[in-house]
């Protein structure tokens, strides 16, 4: 939004599914909703995102000699039997599931941006991104973070699905950003796994939401979702080693920051009163 006044910046609003014509040096192809629950929402919408998106994206990138670059996901390794999950890892995904629109997906996304590559030449790049979180995520995005972040601030239970045993592992949008900048930069194609190895079950993060926003939080079990993966951790070496990259913001570090921006959206200028007012903890949210 910093860049809205620029002279040199154009905003153009475009559904990926059609085509569009446009003079480019570079393409982060980012298109496709992330949340489970929105990309369940309309699947056949999910799929022709990132099937004839990509393919729009990728026919784009031939014709004005563009470099590109794909956001794939972590989901393609589906259930891992693998763990931690290397780039070679070729995954464990149940092609006719509710979630197999996404990963199947990004999935085929890859195989297409690999074929651009090898049979027309084009320079792409191609970053597997784990579960990311930030400020200015939607409030109702549906992902854990999120919810569990807006939960805590509005007195409400946090919903764990299943157990809570499941894991995952949170990367800062900062860290990503910059990894998939220096991907781009760089020479590599990848795929490279773009995430913090930091691993937690969804009980540990919703303790570290409450040690974060309100020691008083409770804790609600709902079933959990279909085909929901059951762990899930980058090995990063890859990334260490060909693009010098790695997470520096652990989820401790990287929670409040989201927590005060969440905090002004959701209470306006009254945020600090009213979201800390009563808590057992409020530590560092209120503040900063
Ligand atoms: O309120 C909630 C939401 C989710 N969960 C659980 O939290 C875990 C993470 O779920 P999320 O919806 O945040 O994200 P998922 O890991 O399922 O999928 C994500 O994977 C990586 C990215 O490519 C995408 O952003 C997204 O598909 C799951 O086990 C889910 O069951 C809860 O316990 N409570």
């Amino acid at each position: 939004m910093h860049h809205f006044g620029n002279p040199n910046f154009e905003l153009i609003r475009h559904d990926v599914v059609e085509p569009i014509l446009l003079e480019v040096d570079q393409i982060y192809h980012l298109a496709c909703p992330a949340s489970p629950v929105h990309y369940k929402f309309n699947p056949v919408k999910t799929i022709k995102t990132n099937v004839v998106g990509t393919l729009n994206m990728l026919g784009l990138a031939k014709r004005v000699g563009a470099r590109f670059l794909l956001t794939s996901t972590s989901e393609v390794y589906g259930d891992p039997l693998q763990h931690p999950q290397v780039e070679t890892y070729w995954g464990n995904v149940n092609p006719i599931g509710v979630r197999s629109c996404y990963d199947e997906g990004k999935r085929t996304a890859e195989t297409l941006t690999m074929d651009y590559h090898r049979g027309a030449q084009v320079e792409v790049r191609i970053a597997r991104i784990f579960n990311t979180y930030g400020p200015r995520m939607c409030i109702d995005d549906g992902r854990v973070v999120s919810n569990f972040v807006a939960q805590a601030l509005r007195k409400e239970p946090l919903t764990v699905y299943g157990d809570g045993k499941q894991t995952r592992s949170f990367q800062y949008v900062s860290d990503l950003v910059e990894g998939l900048m220096r991907l781009m930069e760089g020479e590599h194609i990848g795929p490279f796994n773009l995430g913090n190895p930091g691993e937690f079950t969804m009980l540990e993060l919703a303790n570290v939401v409450q040690e974060t926003i309100d020691s008083n939080a409770k804790i609600e079990f709902h079933p959990n979702t279909e085909d929901d993966p059951h762990k899930r951790k980058p090995d990063i070496t890859r990334a260490k080693e060909m693009l010098g990259w790695e997470p520096k913001i652990s989820l401790r570090q990287g929670l409040p920051l989201m927590v005060t921006d969440f905090q002004k959206r959701i209470f306006g200028d009254q945020s600090v009163t009213a979201a800390t007012s009563g808590t057992g903890t409020g530590t560092s949210v209120g503040s900063t």
